[in-house]
């Protein structure tokens, strides 16, 4: 058991762990990496089209969907191969259905890009 804090300190420290974490996905993570280079890429691409309001929210929604699902499949992976480091079909399984949640979140990220980006091409 933890020792007993004031709850706000407790926040701030789940907030300093929860920061650390993102961190330790943007530094090392290859798929998470990509992910953001094409966050940018749509961020610039939304202000040279100059994109509205409910546009935006929608890009910003996908954008923050893809990179959290893509931080919990990470997760995944690590659990799995800590648990498992040696192969197995489960784990193949494991780590194959949280890629497709990942994957699933993309799909939808792709359809909003086409609807917001296609109209300003033809
Ligand atoms: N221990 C294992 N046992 C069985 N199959 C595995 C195992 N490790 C990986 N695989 C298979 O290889 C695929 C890729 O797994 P890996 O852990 O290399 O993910 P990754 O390609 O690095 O994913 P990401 O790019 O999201 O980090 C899995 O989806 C699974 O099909």
């Amino acid at each position: 058991m933890h020792k007993k804090e004031p709850f706000i300190i407790n926040r701030l420290k789940s907030f300093g762990f929860a920061f650390k974490g993102m961190l330790i996905l943007l530094k090392t993570e290859a798929s998470i990496q990509v992910q953001v280079g094409i966050a940018i890429l749509v961020t610039f691409a939304g202000f040279y089209f100059n994109i509205s309001k409910t546009e935006w929210m929608a890009q910003v929604i996908m954008i923050g969907l893809v990179l959290s699902i893509e931080g919990v499949n990470t997760a995944v992976e690590a659990i799995a191969d800590f648990v498992h480091p040696d192969y197995h079909k489960k784990i193949g399984l494991i780590k194959d259905v949280a890629a497709g949640a990942v994957f699933i979140a993309s799909i939808a990220a792709l359809i909003i890009a086409g609807i917001i980006y296609l109209p300003k091409f033809i």
